[in-house]
């Protein structure tokens, strides 16, 4: 079970490497990897074990977060409510994305990151709908389309694989700067 020690912080290299591709079949060490990533996440989304275990709840965890660089991450988005079907879970592998709005999208309460201890205040702008192609666990193409929170949560994984961190996409002049093309997620 991953707990804070074992995520890497801002400042550890391997954070802002490009990870590499992992291949197919998986390996018996990459699919423990895979497993142990989306532990974290569901133990982390647990109000009495997050507490338990003091872990910072997220709803995605990429494999550099946890020291490899390969290119998985665990995604684990709750539905709107308590007992409703994840809106998405899952392990996804070399994910690219093939395609994008023109209009952007950001958190209105910007983001924030397991690898950053310290919030970075403002809106993180990223597309606001995106096309994902990527392989899962067994190694099958899978391509999916998704707009507002998910879209926002898997461009943030998919960035830990290429070595950038949320806030390199905050406006350094003005953090909260608003504009027109973008839409404001709540
Ligand atoms: C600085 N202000 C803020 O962070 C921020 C502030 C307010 C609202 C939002 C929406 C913010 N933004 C933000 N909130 C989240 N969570 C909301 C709470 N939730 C959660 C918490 C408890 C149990 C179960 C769960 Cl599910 C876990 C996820 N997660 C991310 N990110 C950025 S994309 C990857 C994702 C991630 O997992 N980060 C660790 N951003
Ligand atoms: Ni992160």
């Amino acid at each position: 079970m991953y707990l804070m020690k074992d995520i890497t912080r801002d400042g550890n290299p391997v954070l802002r490497q490009e990870a590499s591709k992992v291949t197919f079949p998986l390996s018996a060490e990459n699919e423990k990897l895979a497993a142990d990533m989306m532990e974290y996440l569901v133990i982390s989304q647990d109000e009495t074990l997050n507490e338990k275990y003091k872990l910072r709840p997220g709803v995605g965890l990429a494999a550099p977060q946890v020291g490899h660089s390969k290119q998985m991450t665990a995604i684990l988005i709750p539905g709107e409510y308590e007992d409703d079907e994840p809106l998405f879970k899952g392990v996804i592998c070399n994910p690219v994305i093939i395609s994008h709005s023109v209009q952007n999208g950001a958190l209105e309460m910007g983001e924030g990151c397991l690898s950053v201890d310290e919030d970075v205040p403002g809106f993180v702008i990223r597309h606001e709908r995106i096309t994902v192609r990527f392989q899962n666990l067994a190694g099958e193409t899978v391509k999916i389309r998704l707009k507002d929170y998910p879209a926002i949560v898997f461009q943030h994984e998919i960035d830990h694989l290429h070595g950038i961190l949320y806030y390199d996409h905050i406006n350094k002049l003005d953090p909260w700067a608003e504009d027109e093309d973008t839409k404001y997620i709540k």
